[in-house]
């Protein structure tokens, strides 16, 4: 949705609603990222912030090996932009030599004299579009990011802003001489307001032109961009995107970073996969991911010789990184003898529990002519969901042949394959 007024110096504002068109908007192409720089500003003393060094080179979380602010800002960029340019403090330039992969700028006195540096250095780069970032909004999510890119695919100018939801005073002190502190002195209307963000992203020839020919303050590089004459896109910003400025701010940030790694490390899956193959003899049923099905022969094996079950099981292992079947029972070892498999699939997920993890979803093929797996697919599913102790859509069985080619074909045996998804519970 597009929606375009007309502000005072007749120069255009468009809001763009960011949800509707991230649903449609495209990944950035690799080949397109080559002409996309982050510029990120990290010039400043940190002087509200305090500490004992600029708030861009503080560690966020209490332990040793925890990134710094500016660390987190770099990262952030990374999967958008072919450069990164870190504008620094002359006085930083031992702590800027730590980051890697970045093109150091020695920054100015102001805000702007950094971005201008940072331009400066990027010209006749083949830069087409510049990102330009406070290292203080450290914890910017992705989609801001994106929200930006896909605005400059049609504009020269889009930066992320917050609408104002809050009522807006004016203070001023109490001209009551009994009374002393700051007193509401009036209202604002907040109609139309939003507070800025970075990165503002630029058409890169635009406005490298339009800070060099800017003189005196600016608040953010939308002001020197509009009073060039380029037109700002607004994009949706996120509370996340805060800049760290006071000592609370990084209690804030702190508690951030903790509650991505929980969630980070709640959607970690692992993937495994599991083979098995028994040979046939003599008998009249087989048994089947924990089903007894009746045939003209047995498989053969130390325990029951459930094929199906003995793949999925390798597969939890496998997605746990922790060996195979074989290392957990021994064939060699006679307790084992005639076992029923459902015990060594009850170890395999019991591990899998006390490493943390839970099934997510598994998938078992077996691979023969006969006997005809169809019938007793959905037994098979609930048997071996049943064992795990997991819901029964997660568990899926299927069979096929060989085509009459091969071992399974000539119904010398059954093979089996799985695979297993666990997810961190
Ligand atoms: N001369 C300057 C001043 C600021 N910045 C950068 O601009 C961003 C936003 O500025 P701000 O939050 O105001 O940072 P500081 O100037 O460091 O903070 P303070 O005003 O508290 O000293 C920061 O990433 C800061 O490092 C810069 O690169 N060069
Ligand atoms: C550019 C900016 O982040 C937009 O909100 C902000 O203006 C820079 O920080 P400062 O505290 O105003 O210096």
């Amino acid at each position: 949705m597009w929606r375009k007024t007309t502000d005072a110096q007749n120069l255009i504002i468009t809001k763009v609603k960011n949800s509707a068109l991230q649903a449609c908007a495209p990944p950035i192409m690799p080949n397109l990222m080559t002409k996309i720089a982050a510029l990120i500003v990290a010039a400043g003393r940190g002087t509200r912030a305090g500490g004992e060094m600029p708030k861009q080179w503080q560690r966020l979380g209490a332990t040793p090996g925890a990134l710094r602010v500016i660390d987190h800002a770099i990262a952030a960029f990374r999967p958008h932009v072919a450069r990164v340019v870190v504008v620094h403090h002359p006085d930083d330039m031992d702590l800027a030599q730590s980051l890697e992969n970045v093109t150091l700028v020695p920054g100015g006195a102001t805000r702007a004299a950094s971005v201008k540096a940072g331009l400066e250095a990027l010209e006749n780069e083949g830069i087409d579009k510049v990102l330009i970032h406070d290292a203080a909004r450290a914890l910017i999510p992705a989609e801001v990011i994106r929200g930006v890119l896909t605005a400059l695919e049609n504009h020269n100018g889009a930066a992320p802003a917050l609408m104002v939801t809050d009522a807006l005073w004016h203070a001023g002190n109490s001209r009551n001489a009994a009374q002393t502190g700051v007193f509401v002195d009036g209202t604002r209307d907040r109609n139309g307001l939003y507070r800025a963000q970075t990165p503002q992203g630029f058409a890169f020839e635009a406005i490298l032109a339009a800070h060099r020919a800017h003189a005196g303050e600016a608040a953010d590089d939308v002001e020197v961009a509009r009073a060039h004459g380029i037109a700002v896109a607004i994009t949706e910003g996120s509370e996340e995107n805060f800049k760290i400025t006071h000592p609370g701010d990084f209690a804030r940030a702190d508690a951030l970073v903790r509650q991505r790694t929980e969630e980070k490390a709640q959607m970690e899956i692992r993937l495994g996969n599991g083979y098995d193959v028994h040979r046939f003899g003599e008998g009249d049923h087989v048994w089947l991911c924990g089903v007894k099905v009746p045939h003209g022969r047995s498989l053969q094996g130390h325990s029951d010789a459930d094929v199906g079950m003995h793949a999925l099981t390798d597969a939890i292992y496998g997605a746990l990184a922790r060996g195979d079947i074989g290392q957990h029972f021994p064939p060699t070892d006679p307790q084992w003898k005639g076992a029923e498999s459902h015990i060594f699939l009850r170890h395999a997920i019991g591990l899998a529990r006390e490493m943390g993890y839970e099934m997510m979803n598994c998938d078992v093929t077996l691979v023969c002519e006969r006997p005809k797996v169809g019938p007793h697919a959905a037994s098979m599913r609930a048997a071996l969901a049943d064992i795990m102790g997991v819901d029964v859509e997660k568990v899926s069985v299927k069979a096929t042949t060989s085509e009459r080619l091969g071992f399974t074909g000539r119904e010398e045996g059954i093979a089996a394959l799985a695979t297993a998804a666990l997810i961190k519970s």
